[in-house]
C-alpha cells in the first residue's frame, strides 16, 4: 500500500504511534450515556436531559457530565454521590445497546497494524467501561494501551497519557499522532508535540473546528488512508 497523502505529508511516511479518541471519534456513543444520564436524573425526580443536551457534556469525563447534567436539571449538589453512581450503574448495564461504530473504524485499525505502527486508545471515560465496549465492537484487540480518564494522573486535555504512550516504544512525539473529535483531543495533542487529526462528525459542541488549525481535517476517519 502506498503511504496515505496526509500521512507522507505530516510523517514522510506512517507515524511511529497512534492514538484514537473514543466518545464520538470511534463510536457513537450518546444514545446509551443520554439514557443513563437520564436514569439517573430520574432517580432524583428530574426531567430528562435527552441526547441533544447530553451530547453537549461529553468530552471530559464522567464527573463532568454528570455536574453539568446536575446544573440542567437543578438538582442540588449534595445529591452528586447518588447520580453519579446511579449513571455508573445504568451505564454499565446497557453500554452498548444503541452505540455504534463510525464507519470505516476497523478498515482503518487494521491499516495501522498492518504497518506495524503501534496504536492506543485514550478516553476520558472511566476505564471500567473501555475494554468492555471495544470487546462489544470487536476491536480489542487493536490496541496496545486502552487509558481512561483515571487510568493515570492526568487526562486529556493534559499530555500525559499521550507521552505515556510514546515513552513506552521510545516515539519521538513529532513522529505521533493523536486522532479525536473535540478541543481536549486537540489540546493534548499541542501539548504533546504530536500531530493532531480531528474528525468532524464527532461531539466538538458547536466549534467550529477550522479555526483550530489541525493538521487533518476530516469527514470519515478513512480520509487517513486516501
Ligand atoms: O467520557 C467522556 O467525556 C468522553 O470521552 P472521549 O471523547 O475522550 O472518549
Ligand atoms: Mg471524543
Amino acid at each position: 500500500m502506498r503511504t496515505p497523502k496526509h500521512l507522507q505529508r505530516l510523517f514522510d511516511g506512517w507515524p511511529d504511534l497512534v492514538c484514537f479518541d473514543l466518545d464520538g471519534t470511534l463510536v457513537d456513543s450518546v444514545p446509551d450515556i443520554a439514557n443513563a444520564v437520564d436514569k439517573a436524573l430520574l432517580s432524583q425526580g428530574a426531567e430528562p436531559a435527552g441526547e441533544v443536551n447530553v451530547r453537549g457534556w461529553i468530552g471530559h469525563g464522567s464527573t463532568t457530565l454528570i455536574r453539568r447534567a446536575m446544573i440542567w436539571a437543578d438538582v442540588p449538589e449534595e445529591h452528586y454521590e447518588d447520580v453519579y453512581s446511579g449513571f455508573l450503574k445504568a451505564y454499565f448495564e446497557h453500554l452498548a445497546d444503541e452505540s455504534t461504530l463510525y464507519s470505516n473504524v476497523e478498515s482503518v485499525l487494521k491499516a495501522f497494524k498492518h504497518q506495524n505502527v503501534p496504536i492506543a486508545l485514550i478516553t476520558n471515560k472511566p476505564s471500567v467501561f473501555v475494554k468492555p465496549l471495544l470487546d462489544h465492537f470487536g476491536i480489542s484487540s487493536y490496541f496496545s494501551w486502552m487509558l481512561g480518564g483515571d487510568s493515570l494522573d492526568e487526562k486529556k486535555p493534559s499530555p500525559v497519557p499521550l507521552l505515556h504512550c510514546a515513552e513506552d516504544v521510545d516515539a519521538e512525539p513529532a513522529r505521533c499522532l493523536m486522532i479525536g473529535d473535540s478541543l481536549a483531543d486537540h489540546n493534548a495533542a499541542r501539548a504533546a508535540g504530536f500531530k493532531s487529526a480531528l474528525v468532524t462528525y464527532g461531539y466538538n459542541h458547536g466549534l467550529d473546528l477550522t479555526t483550530l488549525e489541525a493538521d487533518v481535517l476530516i469527514d470519515d476517519l478513512v480520509e487517513m488512508l486516501t
